[in-house]
């Protein structure tokens, strides 16, 4: 069967959802994207998809609607859609916004709380997915499919973790690319290496570092991190300087700032 995926807003996170399905033929894609100029971009890139700029027709209760846009912008885009998303299976995938918001805004309750990340586009995503109660195991079995074809899945025990996992997945992809700029432009700034260079050998070490923590499931990474740290060697003293600086202490305050965040958002914008 296949069933009618419409994506309302076609930016970044969208975009590397619907780039991985593309050939995917459980779905019939369709994406509503308001500003002109992306819309031409989108047509010209997925001639495969049908790119509206507003949702004219009404949505059937098999088809699902994928809430792309801007938390900010998400009252009033829905608002203008509302009486045409009453029957259809709704996924959000907007940080911060709860379920029942979009309740209340669109009056339907079949609403899904996700929280991918912009790997999906490789197949790399990892998503978190809240599904209420009233959605059947068949809509469910249909909803995770999405999600599994564009990378793993985290079934969230009860909504709030959608919004826990923003600092575990979703903004941690951006944590990450920070922590790897820091050391590239040190390499070059320092060190003299071309930003190419940089960026190639940086680069391959965290795909490294990543592959072996993927291939050694029994091994913690304390102790792959010890493998590498010889006693009175050199990568001893890198680790100290994070120790004596409390680096670890920073990523958590960063983690909670970026959960609190989507909690305050959830006040901002209902
Ligand atoms: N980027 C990420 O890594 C992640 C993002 N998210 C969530 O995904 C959502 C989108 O984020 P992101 O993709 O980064 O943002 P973008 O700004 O790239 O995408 C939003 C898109 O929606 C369009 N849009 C706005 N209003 C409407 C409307 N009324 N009708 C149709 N299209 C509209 C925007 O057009 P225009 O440019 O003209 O405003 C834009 O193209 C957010 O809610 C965010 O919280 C979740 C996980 C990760
Ligand atoms: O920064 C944001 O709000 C979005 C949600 C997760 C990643 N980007």
């Amino acid at each position: 069967m296949t069933n009618k995926l419409v994506f309302f807003g076609g930016g970044n996170m969208a975009e590397a959802i619907f780039s991985k399905l593309k050939n995917n033929p459980a779905f019939k894609i369709e994406i509503i994207q308001n500003n002109n100029e992306r819309a031409q971009e989108l047509s010209h890139n997925y001639p495969e998809f049908q790119i509206w700029q507003t949702l004219d027709s009404t949505l059937d209760k098999n088809d699902i609607l994928i809430i792309a846009v801007k938390p900010q912008h998400a009252k009033e885009a829905i608002n203008a859609i509302k009486e045409k998303i009453k029957d259809c299976i709704i996924i959000s995938v907007m940080a911060g916004i709860p379920s029942q918001t979009i309740i209340n805004w669109t009056g339907n309750e079949r609403v899904i709380r996700t929280m991918p990340n912009t790997p999906a586009s490789l197949g790399l995503g990892a998503t978190a997915i809240y599904c209420p109660e009233l959605v059947t195991d068949q809509e469910k079995a249909i909803i995770y499919s999405i999600f599994e074809a564009i990378g793993i899945i985290y079934p969230a025990k009860d909504e709030s973790f959608v919004d826990k996992v923003l600092p575990v997945t979703s903004s941690t992809v951006a944590f990450i690319y920070y922590f790897i700029e820091g050391f590239i432009n040190h390499a070059v700034e320092k060190y003299g290496f071309t930003a190419t260079d940089a960026r190639n050998l940086v680069n391959q070490t965290v795909m490294g570092s990543s592959a072996m923590i993927t291939s050694n499931p029994n091994i913690a990474i304390e102790e792959l991190r010890a493998r590498v740290t010889s006693k009175k060697g050199t990568t001893e003293q890198g680790i100290l300087t994070f120790e004596t600086n409390g680096l670890h202490d920073i990523i958590a305050q960063a983690m909670d700032n970026c959960y609190n965040r989507a909690l305050e958002m959830a006040k901002e914008f209902n």
